[in-house]
């Protein structure tokens, strides 16, 4: 059934669970994550950045989403992923989208707030659960220092500000994780995870999590991470599987003989992040 983010979050929040937040831009990777998430029984969040509606198309990307969503037998909600364009966010809100993030991110916190508390308001009159970023969670090729990342992980003080004057459901917090293929391994800042989750005591978002080791993963979940997104693990067992099928066979053609496997090499990534983050069996 097709829920709000929310609903998801704050049972997440309440029982000490993650769930997971799988990218999607197509038909296939949408039914690799909805079928894990009947077959392991798990809450689900299927998220769309907005490179992902330019390569979609809004319209399409949502009838796919919403269609097996509302057909699904486990919660699903549907959410823009990193929606830095104010006008992108209304446009997924027109389009019936459960959840929405506004990264403002990259502005200085009082541009931060301020545009993220108008679309809080907004979406909160929608029924609508809002995400949204503090610190800087960059990419793992971003050429920065070690100093740098350290400076852009996200301050406590900031963090409990940010979430007062804002009224944001859910908050993508910087503690060590980066976007895209790890070179070496993400080391993540757990003492300030904990302290944010003390003193702000709302349902937490780790980016980047492809790539994180299980213990890691564990660990955070512990102190209160609660919206796990994963995106590059999933690309990575699809271009895997595409690789070995068609090396073993240069003679298929049908896509659907090359898409259905990709699928499925996918799905059973996404089963074990759900089992991982301890979502399997909430449903
Ligand atoms: O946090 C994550 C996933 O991180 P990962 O790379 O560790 O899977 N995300 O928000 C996914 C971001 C995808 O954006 P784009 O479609 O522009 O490539
Ligand atoms: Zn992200």
């Amino acid at each position: 059934m097709l829920v709000t983010g929310i609903e998801i979050l704050e049972k997440a929040h309440k029982e000490g669970y993650a769930v997971g937040a799988f990218n999607t831009s197509n038909l296939e990777i949408t039914q690799a994550i909805v079928e894990a998430a009947e077959e392991t029984k798990s809450p689900v969040i299927i998220q769309v950045s907005e490179g992902g509606l330019k390569y979609a198309g809004i319209e399409t990307i949502s009838a796919i989403v919403r269609t097996m969503a509302e057909k699904a037998s486990v919660p699903i909600a549907l959410h823009l992923d990193h929606g830095t364009d104010f006008n992108t966010v209304m446009k997924c809100l027109r389009n019936g989208w459960t959840s929405v993030m506004m990264d403002a991110s990259k502005l200085p916190l009082e541009e931060n707030i301020k545009v993220t508390k108008t679309v809080v308001q907004i979406a909160h009159g929608m029924g609508v659960s809002v995400e949204a970023e503090i610190g800087k969670i960059g990419g793992t090729e971003d050429n920065i220092t070690v100093d740098e990342r350290e400076a852009a992980m996200t301050d406590p003080q900031e963090a409990l500000k940010f979430a007062k004057e804002t009224g944001v459901d859910y908050l993508a917090i910087a503690i060590g994780t980066a976007h895209g293929p790890y070179k070496g391994e993400p080391k993540l800042d757990f003492d300030r995870l904990k302290k944010i989750k003390e003193m702000l005591n709302i349902p937490l978002v780790l980016h980047g999590a492809s790539g994180v080791p299980e213990e890691a993963i564990k660990k955070a979940v512990s102190l209160g991470i609660n919206k796990i997104n994963i995106d590059t693990d999933i690309r990575q067992a699809f271009a895997r599987r595409l690789r070995d099928l068609l090396e073993k066979d240069s003679e298929v053609y049908d896509p659907r003989k090359i898409l259905g496997p990709c699928r499925d090499a996918m799905k059973e990534v996404i089963k074990q992040k759900m089992i991982l983050f301890g979502a399997a069996g909430k449903a």
